[in-house]
């Protein structure tokens, strides 16, 4: 790798990669310290030529294929500087933010400036200078003014003030360019910018001393606490802990650890954090965040300590939410809040209920990324082993009674023949029907221990396939079909209605059938070998069967899930199908798709005929065989008990073996549909444990670059998109439809990710974020909006639930205030899936509430307001204002984007033009006058 040591006149070119830049400190003798990075430089771009201040020098180490060309002078053009700068200024940005009411200025723009305004730039890098007064800036130190007629650099959310009013006027790189200012004002920005950089690197010199100094005291401590642990006088936790910090952690993770098992992987504090965490609950979620561990919140219904709802976090009531975490688990028919540290337990059924609050948390563990449908069952059955013992123990024992019938059986009968006493006769019978009465209640046991287990299993498959669902991509949806999905997902439930009482049925056929053989082959060898051929004959038998409805039922799926997409598909577009008198057409393509299913259906079934027809021949075939042997080879042979008890065994033996055959064959039918499910396993989820979480985003959003297409050979939808919206500002996207608005804004959301460039939130890489936690912060109404089915409040809270004073605060923002009070039920209106009984703009308005009331930083509105009149938009817009949120909307109505600090017009994909309404419209020639033009020209007409 090349290094080249920038100190001199000149200046270099990134070419072919980028290049970082590093400050080193230079000691006496020319020692280096270890490098602070600077900046990335994108290739193209210009590493200034200035020198360090002496003490530290500036490296610039081209990335592997990159170089750096010297320049003898200025390159042509200002785009190199303006890469240059916008790196740099990323590299001093910090924490600081403009203030809210800072005023966007947009290259060319002049603009009066009352003593203390703010303002903020834009494109990315742009100049601003004060005519008439000084400028102020402040990067994080002391302030430092500009003199009148002093370009200043305005880079990304950088920010002035002006002094004592005048005028402020913005001007590109360009236009600094023309006038001859352009070099001298890099290099005076440049050298400026690495005084600050300097300034981090003697920071970040200073703390990295006192972290060595802290370890090194730390280490001496550890070394003290070792010996005293070794002469036996460590104390209390207090004593070595003595803030009690990570108090909290701890009891998060012993909680998390009771609730979701040990599962294979451990449940770790997270790492790296000494702050104790403000509540129990907020440890609680970053111990589940540490250790990948989902949570959900659930509302508990009446008498919930009555069902198994699987393991849970209780919250305690009386401390108040968030402030004791304690453990729930269900046994013996019951829950119990357990202490979560030493394992005790806290109370019982009710009185457990009424101490915890009725909202409690579901602990998730998700599958891996990469897994499979047995990992599947694996995890959803976690926690299963006791039933599975349980069921084991049961079925041995009634297989071990099993054996009593053909015993006593034997003897009672053989005893008749030799004609004993009545007494001995009725000792055996009564003790043939206890046997029968236990093996019947242990069999009632076993049962509602595998009703018990069928359920448990299939709640926990659902949870973790709906909780993989929903950590999938969006793109993923728009693959596959809604009805379908649902249909497979139901695939779970399906089969465990098959499989009711089979699974059972198979454990204890089996073992019966192991225990009959035993029997008979220990009473007659020859009858032995006989059974066990024909007990192979019936595997095989289940070999054949089973692969033929397995291959039917492969076939019949896709049938069935088609079958089922089209009638989700005719009823979501009924209104569609009426409109163009297409009722019998749909009607006809229904029945012809579900007719096909049933008769797939019905070749599975086909099998379920043979096997009526086995049941009918194999008892009268196996009497035929026993009574074959037994009058052939084993005449005479057998004591009449003996004989008896074969029968009876032998019978029970093929009983047992029909069950085998059919409860397989049913087994084997219902994996076709659990092996679908690797249609949603196999899905690679959004968040993976890698992602970082963005903290609390000012709202600053950057594409650079970007290109998107809807797949790998798809033409490109967004075509090298570099857009830059500083935080709180009004952004308005326009553009003819179908040039890329919505795509733009799904790239933005991360529901797509870009084949070219990234996002950048707050200047972090999008595709390194966890997107769930960037759109928490989000406020967003898509095109395709939907409410669901439930009261007002219900959809303007959505997900969340909030005060009515909120729910209220958001309407009245979304201008549906008004519509609400004239409602009898208010906020309780009950609105159909749809929201069919309202109007489209009152539909509007509540996605708009639904956006509003988290207060998000960033809003984004794609045709949101399409439908309000004139009043009530405008009202929108202004109560959207008061939220200082970052603000980008997607309209046509010119009165929607008339007041944005900028507009961005696209045209296949591109942007064509950026800039306010008035600069936009004094482009006679642009599209953006056309758009308005034609705008207006349709009103009029
Ligand atoms: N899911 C998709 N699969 C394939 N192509 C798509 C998909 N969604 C959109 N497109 C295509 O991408 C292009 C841009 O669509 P987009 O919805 O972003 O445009 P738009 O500017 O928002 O249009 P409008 O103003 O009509 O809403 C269109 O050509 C559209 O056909």
């Amino acid at each position: 790798m090349t290094i080249e040591t920038v100190t001199e006149g000149g200046g270099y070119l990134v070419l072919d990669a980028p290049s970082d830049l590093f400050l080193v400190r230079t000691r006496a003798g020319g020692i280096r310290s270890r490098r602070h990075f600077v900046a990335r430089i994108p290739a193209g771009g210009l590493v200034p030529d200035v020198a360090g201040t002496g003490v530290w020098r500036l490296l610039a180490v081209p990335l592997p294929g990159g170089r750096l060309d010297r320049l003898p002078g200025p390159p042509d053009g200002a785009e190199a500087a303006d890469l240059a700068l916008a790196a740099l200024a990323g590299a001093v940005r910090g924490d600081r933010e403009p203030p809210r009411d800072a005023r966007v200025l947009y290259a060319g723009q002049v603009e009066a400036a009352a003593a203390g305004v703010a303002f903020t730039g834009t494109p990315a890098v742009c100049w601003v200078r004060g005519t008439g007064g000084r400028l102020i800036r402040n990067d994080g130190g002391p302030d430092e003014t500009f003199d009148e007629g002093v370009p200043v650099l305005l880079a990304g959310r950088d920010w002035v003030r002006s002094d004592r009013g005048g005028a402020v006027e913005a001007c590109s790189s360009d236009d600094l360019l023309r006038s001859g200012e352009l070099w001298s004002a890099v290099h005076d920005q440049a050298v400026r910018l690495l005084r600050l950089v300097e300034r981090q690197g003697e920071a970040a010199d200073a703390a990295l001393l006192t972290s060595l100094t802290a370890r090194a005291a730390g280490n001496r401590a550890a070394v003290a606490r070792a010996t005293r642990i070794a002469s036996g006088l460590v104390g209390a936790r207090t004593a070595a802990d003595p803030a009690g910090r990570g108090e909290r952690y701890r009891r998060a993770a012993a909680a998390l650890r009771l609730v979701a098992g040990s599962g294979g992987l451990p449940v770790v504090e997270p790492a790296g954090r000494r702050d104790e965490p403000a509540d129990l609950a907020e440890a609680v979620r970053a111990v589940a965040r540490s250790s990948s561990l989902h949570l959900r919140d659930v509302q508990l219904p009446e008498n919930w300590w009555k069902h198994d709802l699987g393991p849970l976090l209780g919250w305690r009531t009386v401390e108040g939410a968030g402030t004791t975490v304690v453990c729930l688990t269900y046994r013996y028919g019951r829950y119990r809040e357990v202490d979560p540290e030493t394992g005790a337990v806290l109370a019982t059924g009710r009185a457990a209920a009424d101490r915890v609050a009725r909202t409690a948390t579901q602990v998730q563990r998700p599958l891996p990324v990469e897994a499979s449908v047995p990992a599947v069952f694996r995890l959803g059955s976690a926690g299963g082993g006791a039933d599975l013992a349980a069921l084991a123990g049961c079925g041995t024992i009634v297989a071990a009674l099993a054996l009593a019938a053909p015993i006593i059986t034997g003897r009672v009968l053989g005893a008749l023949a030799d004609r004993v006493s009545v007494s001995g006769l009725t000792w055996s019978a009564l003790l043939l029907v206890a046997c029968g009465g236990v093996a019947a209640l242990v069999g009632v046991a076993t049962n509602l221990r595998m009703l018990r287990g069928e359920g448990r299993v299939e709640y926990g498959v659902q949870l973790v396939l709906w909780d993989r669902l929903l950590r999938l991509p969006v793109r993923f949806f728009r693959d596959a079909g809604s009805g379908e999905l649902a249909n497979t997902l139901l695939g779970v439930t399906f089969a465990r209605e098959a499989l009711s009482g089979v699974i059972l049925l198979l454990i204890t056929s089996s073992l019966t059938a192991v225990t009959m053989l035993a029997l008979v082959w220990t009473l007659s060898p020859a009858l032995g070998l006989a059974s066990t051929g024909l007990a192979l004959a019936s595997l095989l038998l289940v070999a054949v069967l089973g692969r033929v409805v397995v291959t039917r039922q492969r076939r019949a799926l896709p049938a069935e899930h088609k079958a089922v997409s089209t009638g989700h598909q005719l009823i979501s577009g009924i209104t569609k199908i009426k409109l163009a008198g297409a009722e019998q057409r749909a009607y006809a393509r229904w029945f012809e798709q579900t007719a096909y299913a049933r008769s797939t259906l019905n070749q599975v079934r086909g099998v379920q005929a043979v096997l009526r027809a086995v049941a009918t021949v194999l008892p009268i075939a196996g009497q035929l065989l026993l009574f074959t042997i037994l009058a052939g080879p084993l005449a005479d042979t057998l004591a009449p008990e003996d004989f008896f008890a074969l029968n009876v065994a032998f019978l029970m033996l093929v009983g047992a073996l029909l069950v085998i055959v059919s409860g397989s064959v049913e087994v084997l039918a219902a994996l076709p549909r659990l092996a679908e499910l690797k249609l949603v396993v196999a899905g690679v989820p959004e968040r993976t444990p890698d992602r970082a979480d963005p903290g609390d985003l000012r709202g600053a959003i950057t594409l650079q670059e970007v290109g998107f297409g809807y797949g790998p050979d798809a033409p490109r939808v967004i075509d090298d998109v570099t857009l830059h919206v500083p935080a709180g500002a009004f952004v308005a996207i326009v553009g003819p439809s179908g040039c890329g608005k919505s795509t733009l804004l799904r790239l933005l959301l991360g529901f797509e990710s870009p084949s070219q460039g990234s996002v950048y939130y707050d200047n972090q890489d999008l595709a390194e974020l966890d997107l769930q936690a960037v759109r928490r912060q989000c406020g967003v109404v898509l095109q395709d909006g939907q409410l669901f089915a439930g009261t007002l409040r219900d959809n303007v809270c959505g997900a969340a639930s909030y005060s009515l004073e909120r729910v209220l605060e958001a309407a009245r923002l979304a201008g549906l205030d008004e519509d609400i009070a004239r409602l009898p039920m208010g906020v309780a209106t009950m609105v159909p899936h749809g929201g069919g009984t309202l109007s489209v703009g009152q539909r509007q308005r509540v996605l708009i509430a639904r956006a509003l009331i988290h207060r998000p930083r960033m809003l984004f509105f794609d045709e949101a307001t399409s439908a309000l009149d004139n009043r009530t938009q405008e009202r929108v817009t202004e109560s959207t204002r008061q939220l200082s949120a970052t603000r980008l909307v997607i309209a046509h109505r010119l009165s929607t984007v008339r007041h944005a600090d900028l507009i961005v017009v696209m045209e296949k994909g591109k942007v064509v033009q950026q800039g306010t309404f008035a600069t936009l419209m004094a482009e006679r020639d642009g599209l953006f006058h056309q758009l308005a033009r034609r705008q207006l020209v349709s009103e009029e007409e």
